[in-house]
């Protein structure tokens, strides 16, 4: 980790944690003071509709967002206060995956994993990487953690979308974060393939310890993979609570189309 980080983070500085967050676009209030606490290690699904807020909460969290109110802190840092050498010190720590993986799709499989580097590599080694792959043992290492080595020379789009998911995954890897976010990350793939990366996501988080957190549409896996449960409703945190606390009153509330009754 960063020099500078490290200094004033220890196992029980929060991951994340947001205060009284409210996010606007225009007139429409997207979340409404939103409190929250993800600690380290912690394996968490963000539930709830489309329209939730699942992705706005997915963006505030790794600084993509900033908020319209309240503060969101980041390894103890409240990001809309940090100079942006120190902001992006901070959002190193924080890896995302999404729903569409957002990789180059004429590249070969190397060069989007060693894209994990960005941010850290100069702008000559980036550059010289895309004629001499620079790292390919590391790169090697995350294709094999996720199952694709062979793919490591592969052009991307010719990849299937489980497998270039795994590639995006692989990217986080080499970033090396303390913390990874999936926002929707099986949305696009079929259920043989959604039940992989899901295995695969939390295989991840228990073995190195990272947080994890994503955004699901598939409350069946937010089940069965994850500790904790949010329940985002409207912009609002209808209920935060324990896998095995998750009731079917709480799953037909946050649905339901009338207001909930809990
Ligand atoms: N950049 C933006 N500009 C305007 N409105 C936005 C923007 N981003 C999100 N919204 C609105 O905020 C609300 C929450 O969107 P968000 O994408 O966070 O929901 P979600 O729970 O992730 O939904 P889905 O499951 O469909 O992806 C939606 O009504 C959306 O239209």
């Amino acid at each position: 980790m960063d020099g500078n980080l490290s200094r004033t983070i220890n196992s029980a500085t929060p991951i994340f944690e947001l205060k009284n967050v409210t996010q606007r676009f225009g007139h429409f209030q997207s979340l409404t003071d939103i409190n929250l606490k993800i600690q380290p290690g912690e394996r968490v699904a963000l539930v709830g509709s489309s329209g939730a807020g699942k992705s706005t909460l997915i963006s505030l969290l790794n600084g993509t967002l900033l908020p319209t109110s309240g503060e969101v802190w980041v390894l103890d840092r409240n990001l809309a206060q940090l100079r942006p050498k120190l902001q992006r010190q901070v959002q190193r720590q924080i890896g995302t995956v999404y729903q569409q993986f957002h990789l180059v799709d004429n590249l070969r499989v190397i060069h989007n994993v060693n894209a994990g580097h960005l941010g850290r590599w100069s702008f000559f080694k980036a550059a010289l990487s895309l004629i001499w792959p620079q790292e390919v043992e590391t790169a090697a290492q995350a294709l094999s953690q996720v199952g694709i080595l062979e793919k490591l020379y592969s052009r991307t789009d010719q990849l299937s979308g489980g497998q270039q998911q795994r590639v995006a995954i692989a990217r986080v890897l080499v970033q090396n974060p303390m913390a990874i976010l999936a926002d929707e990350p099986i949305s696009s793939l079929d259920p043989e393939r959604s039940r992989e990366i899901m295995d695969l996501l939390r295989h991840l988080s228990h073995e190195t310890g990272k947080t994890l957190v994503t955004s699901l549409h598939a409350i069946e896996f937010a089940r069965s993979h994850y500790q904790r449960i949010i329940g985002l409703r409207q912009g609002r945190i209808l209920f935060d609570t324990s896998a095995e606390s998750l009731s079917p009153t709480m799953i037909e509330d946050l649905y339901s189309l009338n207001s909930p009754s809990l």
